[in-house]
């Protein structure tokens, strides 16, 4: 999952960056390995940064000076495709046609022959192993297509029509044109989200200033107001003066994938029309009735509730009340340490779940502890956490997920691509349990938590569950594809190494970018779209 942001001032001098900066940070948990700004000046001209590093290491107070102008994009990065090498940070460019930036929230699935057609075809070369770059150099083709010296609206709907046509997979995405606006727009199923909103503008202006971001919370934090989804197959551009927007897209089924609400966006967020706070609060309730059912079945009972901290509060609680138990907060977080899910390397989420919890022994001894956790993936957080909570005396350890099993790889923006890492894989609960350490493991059925989500917007009538069910709604994606996806992206072999895209990079390819990303800036003067604090910090 990355974070995508887009900011449009009305003032052309005005000074986006602080603000797309500010923004980033709010979209931190969804991505922590590398960000980027990329603004435009008033004469047209783009001015970047990106590193590898988490938003405050990114962007001092020197950095952003650099970023002149009154529009720009930034992106958070949690990486799916390639590698986690600075190179495939982004904002991605491309010169041509007519300057382009573009950032990306999602994963392809059709790749290999989208590489295929940009080598044969296109005659366009993509000098990283990013999906992301890929999919800004098919949107730059079918930009070049309109053949025109200066393009308008009509031309970009067009493009992105195109661009729709042949990418298959999730991506919610926004670019930006240089001297020309912002666009932003989302895969036909709306896999992943990203929405707009606006306010006035500052001084005496009568124009307005307008956002793009990937949840709803930037838009809060930050003034904003009218906050509306970007629709399935839908395009929105922003300029100075217009506000346009189309569905471009061929009719699909509106899918989004269920697991932003489960875990990955704030629970402060409303995306497509659901608060993320309120289905999780559904989630503790409608998991409470199956905690009950299962431990009257198992004739146990539990003596107090404890969340895993962070994202699985809000649900703890809600079930703690519902079963008129106590709810304590026996694990305390170092609020210093990140998100371990979304850490890249098994080693590493290992090593932190340790350095980000701590178990007090007076909420664990001599207790019989349910363990509240949104989902358990490949099982890490929860190995962990059981162990310590027997290390500080708890009776029995039963834990309770607000997620049914996740048995199947996730091939949209989630880097769950093997199906072996996935703790239920081939696994009934009561192995599950044994894997784990549990004393008893409980899950909440698929029916409950659609139902926990649906019931705030019941025009929704499909969520993308793949990774509970093994159904892809995109189609394209079948035995031989997962298989060979486990192959190029199983955990470890995808943590620093430049390569890996689906369709794979080869050797040559990957010294080659070694190469390119140690020289230095690609193109242009320092102070435009050339490489500010890339290489530093990586
Ligand atoms: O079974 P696993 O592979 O360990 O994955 C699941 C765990 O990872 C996530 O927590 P994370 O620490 O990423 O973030 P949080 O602080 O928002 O809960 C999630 O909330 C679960 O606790
Ligand atoms: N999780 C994401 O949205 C990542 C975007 C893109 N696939 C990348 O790896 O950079
Ligand atoms: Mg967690």
């Amino acid at each position: 999952m990355c974070g995508i942001l887009g900011l449009l001032y009305h003032d052309p001098n005005g000074d986006a960056a602080a603000e797309i900066c500010e923004g980033l940070s709010l979209l931190q948990h969804r991505g922590q390995d590398a960000c980027g700004i990329v603004t435009c000046g008033p004469k047209g001209r783009f001015y970047q940064c990106k590193a590898n590093g988490m938003v405050r290491d990114v962007f001092d107070t020197n950095a952003l000076s650099t970023l002149i102008g009154g529009m720009g994009i930034g992106h958070v990065r949690y990486p799916t495709a390639g590698s986690s090498h600075h190179a495939e940070a982004q904002p991605f460019y491309v010169n041509s046609p007519y300057g382009i930036v573009f950032a990306h929230n999602g994963n392809l699935i059709n790749t290999a022959s989208l590489l295929q057609f940009m080598d044969a075809t296109a005659h366009r070369h993509i000098n990283t192993s990013s999906d992301s770059e890929l999919l800004l150099n098919i949107f730059a083709d079918n930009l070049q297509k309109t053949g025109k010296f200066r393009i308008n609206e009509e031309d970009i709907f067009t493009a992105i029509g195109g661009l729709m046509e042949q990418c298959k997979g999730a991506y919610a995405c926004v670019a930006m044109l240089a001297g020309f606006g912002i666009i932003a727009f989302r895969d036909p199923n709306g896999i992943r989200p990203v929405g707009m909103a606006s306010r006035k503008a500052q001084g005496p202006d009568t124009g307005r200033d307008y956002l793009f971001a990937s949840e709803s919370v930037v838009a809060d934090a930050s003034g904003f107001g009218d906050w509306e989804d970007v629709k399935p197959g839908e395009a929105v551009i922003i300029t100075r003066n217009s506000v346009t927007r189309r569905i471009v897209a061929q009719p699909a089924p509106f899918a989004p994938d269920i697991f932003e609400y489960v875990y990955f966006a704030r629970p402060d967020s409303v995306l497509d029309g659901v608060s993320v706070y309120r289905s999780r609060m559904a989630m503790g309730d409608a998991l409470a009735e199956e905690v009950k059912r299962v431990l009257d079945e198992n004739s146990l009972s539990v003596d107090v509730v404890i969340p895993v901290p962070d994202t699985s509060r809000v649900a703890a609680l809600n079930l703690a009340q519902k079963l008129q138990l106590p709810y304590r907060e026996g694990f305390i977080k170092n609020r210093y340490v990140g998100r371990t899910f979304i850490m890249p390397g098994q080693q590493m989420r290992r090593k932190n779940v340790r350095r980000k919890l701590n178990a007090m022994a007076l909420e664990f001894a001599n207790k019989n502890v349910l363990i509240v956790d949104d989902s358990i993936v490949r099982g890490t957080t929860s190995k962990e956490i059981i162990q310590m909570a027997k290390d500080v005396g708890a009776k029995k350890v039963i834990v309770a997920s607000c997620a049914p099993p996740i048995r199947y790889s996730n091939v949209y923006g989630i880097d769950m691509p093997s199906r072996s890492e996935l703790v239920a894989h081939n696994r009934d609960t009561a192995s599950i349990a044994q894997t784990i350490g549990a004393d008893l493991v409980i899950f909440q059925t698929l029916p409950d938590l659609i139902a926990s989500v649906r019931q705030f917007n019941p025009s929704i009538t499909k969520f993308d569950c793949s990774v509970f069910t093994g159904e892809y709604v995109t189609g394209g994606v079948d035995e031989e594809y997962l298989s060979r996806l486990e192959k190029i992206r199983a955990d470890n072999t995808n943590a620093v190494r430049p390569n890996g895209i689906a369709g794979g990079a080869d050797v040559v390819q990957e010294s080659r970018e070694l190469a390119l990303g140690c020289s230095g800036p690609m193109n242009g003067a320092d102070d435009t779209i050339g490489l500010h604090n890339s290489w530093k910090l990586s």
